[in-house]
C-alpha cells in the first residue's frame, strides 16, 4: 500500500524583491595643490653670493690698506640678502608643503569615504542578484564570486506556503524563465562620475598621480560584480549546451541546475516540464518524475481535476516510453498552434502554461533502437517502425513545431549535445562548453584598494598561487547567440551544477505541494471545436477507431460526458447527458449561436463515441440547414426537416415509437441498443401547431423507462405555457442570449441570460446538477481554419463542417 502525502497548496504571492541600487555617486574632486616657492628665489641668493665674492675680489687686489674698511658692509648686505631670501624660501616652501599634504589628506580621506560607499554598493547589488538567483545546494562559499555574500541556497528555504519566494515569478514578471546558468562579470546597475576637474587633474599633477591612479581603480573595481548570469530560456528557443567527450557530464550536470531553479521560481500552473532522456541516463533523471511540473499537462482537466486525478508524469525516459509520449507531445503543440491563432484575434499573447522539453543527449550505446534495416539485418524480431525511436528525439517530426515554433506557442525545448553539429539547425542559444578559457582577473572582494598607512596599492587582481591550488576546477562556458551574431558571447565565468542527492532533496519537498489554482480569467470569443480535442487532426488519412478506441478520450470521462466549450480561464465545459440529464432544454434568441451549439454537441460526441454506442434522431421545424450535414454520419438514424405541418409532425411521431418499440424489443432480447439522442429544434412551434404533441413526446419517451433515451429540446424563447411542462421534464438547461430577462428567469431562475452581449453569440450558461451554473464560451465547428504550418490551406466555415463531417466515420 502506497502512502499518499496530503497535498500542499501554494497561492500566488505578492513578490517581495530585495532592493537594486540604482544611485549615480560621484568621485571627489581632486584638490588645487598651492605652487610652490619659485626657482628665481635660488637665482637671488646665487647672484648676492656671486656679487659678495666679486666685492671681496676687487677691494682685496685693486685698494690699498684702508679701503679694505669699506668691504665688509658690501659683503654684510650681501650675505643678508641671500640669507633673508633662503629663510623666505623655506617658510614658503614649509607653508606650500604642508597646504598640499592638508589638501591630499582630505582627498584621500574623500576617496576612502567615496571607496567605502561603493564597496557597500557593490555588496548590496551583489547581494540583490544572488538573493533572486542563489544556487541550488552546496556551493564554494570561499570562492569569489561569493565572497562576503550571505547566500541561502534554494534547498535551505522551506517549501511552504510561508516561502515568498517559491513559486514566485508570474508570466508577467520581467524574470519570468530567466534562469541562472552560473556566474558571470557585468557592469553594475549604480553608476559612478567622475567630475571633469578629474581628469585635468589627473593629468596635471605628478604629486597626485597615486591618488588618481587609486580613483581610477576604484571606478574599475566597484563598477563590475559578479552575478549570476541568467539566460531567458521563453525567448531563445531552443537551447542547446554543448560539452564534448569529457565535458558531457557538465554539460547534463547545468541541464539538472537549469531544470532545479526552473522548478523553484516557477509555479505548475504556469511552467511544465516534459523530459526525454536515454535509459543510460534513468538514474540521472529518476528525481524529475516525482516532481509537479512533469505531471502531465492535459488541457481537458478542470479545476477540480487538476492535478490530484492526473499523475502520470510526463518523463520519459527510454526509447518506448518516449515514443508513447511523443504523440500525446505533437498534439498539444498543435493545439497550441490554434490557440496562438485565437489569441491573436482576442490580442492575448502568452499560452500557458509554458512548456519546457528538456532533451537529453543520446550517447551511449543501445541508447536509440536500431533503425528498421539494421534490426532486420541483425536478426532482431521486427516490432512496429513507429514505434522506434532511431534518432534523436529532436529530429522527430513531433518535436519540428517545437522547436521551430516554440518562442510563439509558449514551448522551451533545451537539449545536450556532444557536438555542436548535432544540434537543431535553428538553435537560438549555444551554451559552448568546449573550450578552456583563461580564468578572468578576480578581485579580492572587501579588500580596501588602496593601504593608506603602508601607503602601497594592494594586490587585488589576481588569485595568489596558494589560493589557487585550492580553488576547485571550475568549469567555464561561453554563451552564444546563434541567430544575432552582432551580439557578443557572453562568459561564464563558472556553469552551475547539482549533485544528485541535491535533485534528489528538491524533488521530494516539492512531490507534495500544488499550485492553487490561478488560471486566466478571461474568456474566449472564439473556439474552435479541435481545440477541445487533440489536435491536428490528420484529414487524409483519420481513422475515427483510434480515437475511439484510445483510453486517453474515453476513461477520464464517464460515458457521453463531452466537452461542448471553455468555460472562465480556460477551463472545459462539459456536458453530461447522463449525469446533468438524461433530458435538457437550449433556449436562444435567434442569432445566439443555437445551431453552432448543436453542430459542436453533435461533433462531439461523433468524435468519441461509436455509432454503436450513440445513435442521433435529428427533427428541424425549418428547413434544417444546420442538421442537414449530419444526416450522412453513421450515427445519424432519422433526420426530418421541415415538420411544420400537422401530418409531418405526426410522421416523426410514429417514426419516434417506432424506434421506440426497435429499443425495447432488442433489450428484451437482453441486448442494450445505443444511447438515443433526439434534438428537436423549434419544438415551441410544433407544439403550438398540435397542442397535444408535449404530452405525446413525453409519454413516447417515458415508455419502457430507457434510460439511453435524451432528448434535447431547443426554441428560441421558452413561451410560457409549453415551457411549464417541458422545464418540469428536463434536467439541465443551456441557455444562450434571451430577448428579455423573462424568458431568461423562466429557464434559469435568474435574468442573467438577457444581459449576455448580442456581439458575442455562443456565449451562455448551463445550469445543471445541483443548481450549478457555468458560464461558458461555445465552441464552434464552422470556424475558419488558421492557417497553419501543417496546413496550408485555409478553409471557411461551412467548407470545414464538410470536410470534418466527411471524415470516414465508419458504419455507412
Ligand atoms: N460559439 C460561437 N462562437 C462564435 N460565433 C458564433 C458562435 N455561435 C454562433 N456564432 C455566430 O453567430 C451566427 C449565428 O449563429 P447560429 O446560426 O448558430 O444562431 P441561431 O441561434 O441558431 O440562430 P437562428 O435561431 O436564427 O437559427 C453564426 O453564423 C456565427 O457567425
Amino acid at each position: 500500500m502506497s502512502y499518499q502525502q496530503p497535498f500542499v497548496e501554494i497561492t500566488r504571492k505578492a513578490r517581495i524583491k530585495p532592493d537594486i541600487p540604482d544611485e549615480a555617486i560621484t568621485l571627489p574632486t581632486p584638490p588645487v595643490l598651492p605652487i610652490p616657492p619659485q626657482t628665481t628665489t635660488f637665482t637671488i641668493i646665487f647672484f648676492s653670493l656671486a656679487g659678495m665674492a666679486v666685492y671681496g675680489y676687487v677691494f682685496t687686489h685693486l685698494n690699498t690698506g684702508q679701503s679694505s674698511v669699506y668691504i665688509w658692509p658690501f659683503i654684510a648686505i650681501s650675505g643678508f640678502m641671500a640669507l633673508s631670501t633662503l629663510v623666505t624660501f623655506a617658510g614658503q616652501y614649509i607653508q606650500v608643503y604642508r597646504r598640499s599634504s592638508y589638501l591630499l589628506t582630505r582627498y584621500q580621506e574623500q576617496l576612502q569615504e567615496t571607496e567605502a560607499q561603493l564597496r557597500l554598493l557593490h555588496w548590496r547589488e551583489g547581494q540583490a542578484h544572488m538573493e533572486l538567483n542563489p544556487p541550488l545546494g552546496q556551493y564554494d562559499f570561499k570562492s569569489p564570486f561569493y565572497a562576503q555574500l550571505d547566500i541561502k541556497p534554494l534547498l535551505q528555504h522551506n517549501f511552504d506556503e510561508y516561502n515568498m519566494g517559491l513559486w514566485a515569478r508570474k508570466p508577467e514578471d520581467q524574470d519570468f524563465l530567466h534562469i541562472r546558468i552560473g556566474i558571470e562579470r557585468r557592469p553594475s546597475t549604480y553608476r559612478v562620475h567622475k567630475s571633469e576637474s578629474n581628469e585635468i587633474r589627473i593629468e596635471q599633477s605628478s604629486r597626485i598621480d597615486a591618488y588618481h591612479d587609486y580613483a581610477r581603480r576604484m571606478v574599475t573595481t566597484y563598477t563590475q560584480l559578479y552575478t549570476p548570469l541568467l539566460i531567458p530560456i521563453q525567448q531563445q528557443n531552443p537551447i542547446a549546451i554543448v560539452g564534448p567527450g569529457m565535458k558531457l557530464p557538465a554539460a547534463r550536470g547545468l541541464l539538472h541546475a537549469m531544470v532545479s531553479q526552473i522548478v523553484y521560481h516557477h509555479s505548475p500552473a504556469d511552467v511544465r516540464i516534459i523530459v526525454l532522456a536515454p535509459r543510460s541516463q534513468e538514474t540521472a533523471w529518476q528525481w524529475a518524475t516525482i516532481l509537479p511540473h512533469t505531471i502531465l499537462y492535459d488541457p481537458r482537466q478542470t479545476n477540480e481535476q487538476l492535478d490530484e486525478a492526473n499523475t502520470i508524469h510526463a518523463c520519459a525516459i527510454g526509447t518506448g516510453a518516449i515514443m508513447e509520449l511523443l504523440p500525446i507531445l505533437s498534439r498539444e503543440l498543435g493545439r497550441r498552434e490554434l490557440l496562438l491563432e485565437d489569441d491573436r484575434q482576442t490580442s492575448q499573447t502568452t499560452i500557458l502554461p509554458q512548456l519546457v522539453i528538456v532533451v537529453d543527449e543520446f550517447d551511449a550505446p543501445g541508447d536509440l533502437d536500431q533503425p528498421m534495416q539494421a534490426s532486420i539485418a541483425a536478426g532482431i524480431p521486427s516490432s512496429n517502425p513507429n514505434m522506434r525511436l532511431s534518432i534523436s528525439p529532436l529530429k522527430r517530426p513531433e518535436m519540428a513545431l517545437a522547436i521551430s515554433r516554440g518562442a510563439a506557442i509558449g514551448v522551451s525545448v533545451l537539449c545536450t549535445s556532444t557536438n555542436p553539429t548535432t544540434i537543431p539547425p535553428s538553435t537560438r542559444l549555444l551554451i559552448d562548453l568546449t573550450e578552456e578559457h583563461p580564468p578572468r582577473p578576480i578581485i579580492e572582494e572587501g579588500t580596501p584598494l588602496l593601504d593608506l598607512k603602508k601607503r602601497k596599492h594592494s594586490r587585488a587582481e589576481t588569485i595568489p598561487a596558494e589560493d589557487q591550488a585550492s580553488t576547485p576546477f571550475i568549469q567555464q562556458a561561453l554563451v552564444r547567440n546563434l541567430t544575432d551574431k552582432v551580439q557578443p558571447s557572453i562568459q561564464c565565468l563558472q556553469i552551475d551544477s547539482a549533485t544528485r542527492d541535491d535533485l534528489r532533496a528538491l524533488a521530494l519537498r516539492m512531490q507534495s505541494l500544488r499550485a492553487a489554482s490561478s488560471k486566466r480569467l478571461e474568456m474566449r470569443t472564439q473556439i474552435d471545436l479541435r481545440m477541445l480535442f487533440e489536435f491536428p487532426i490528420d484529414m487524409a488519412n483519420y481513422d475515427p477507431f483510434k480515437r475511439w478506441n484510445n483510453p486517453l478520450f474515453r476513461t477520464p470521462y464517464p460515458l457521453l460526458r463531452i466537452p461542448i466549450g471553455l468555460k472562465i480561464g480556460d477551463e472545459m465545459q462539459y456536458l453530461d447527458l447522463i449525469n446533468d440529464g438524461p433530458h435538457g432544454l437550449l433556449i436562444g434568441q435567434t442569432g445566439s449561436g443555437k445551431s453552432e451549439l448543436i453542430q459542436t454537441l453533435l461533433l462531439s460526441l461523433t468524435f468519441t463515441y461509436r455509432p454503436t454506442e450513440v445513435n442521433f434522431l435529428l427533427i428541424d421545424y425549418k428547413t434544417g440547414l444546420a442538421l442537414a450535414p449530419f444526416k450522412r454520419l453513421p450515427h445519424t438514424i432519422g433526420f426530418l426537416p421541415n415538420t411544420s405541418s400537422p401530418a409531418l409532425i405526426q410522421r416523426f411521431m410514429t417514426m419516434l415509437q417506432a424506434e421506440i418499440s426497435r429499443r425495447e424489443k432488442l433489450q428484451q432480447e437482453g441486448k442494450r441498443p445505443p444511447h438515443l439522442i433526439i434534438i428537436i429544434e423549434g419544438f415551441t412551434e410544433m407544439a403550438k401547431r398540435i397542442g397535444t404533441f408535449i404530452e405525446e413526446l413525453f409519454t413516447i419517451t417515458e415508455r419502457g423507462n430507457d434510460p439511453d433515451i435524451h432528448l434535447l429540446l431547443v426554441a428560441q424563447r421558452p413561451e410560457g405555457m409549453i415551457g411549464t411542462r417541458a422545464r418540469d421534464y428536463v434536467q439541465y438547461r443551456l441557455c444562450l442570449r434571451c430577448a428579455s430577462p423573462e424568458h431568461s428567469r423562466e429557464i434559469l431562475r435568474r435574468p442573467d441570460a438577457a444581459s449576455l452581449p448580442a456581439s458575442i453569440p455562443g456565449r451562455g450558461y448551463l445550469l445543471h446538477g445541483d443548481n450549478q451554473l457555468d458560464l461558458f464560451q461555445c465552441a464552434r465547428v464552422t470556424t475558419p481554419v488558421p492557417v497553419t504550418i501543417a496546413q496550408e490551406t485555409s478553409l471557411d466555415g461551412q467548407a470545414q463542417l464538410n470536410a470534418l463531417l466527411s471524415l470516414p466515420f465508419k458504419g455507412k
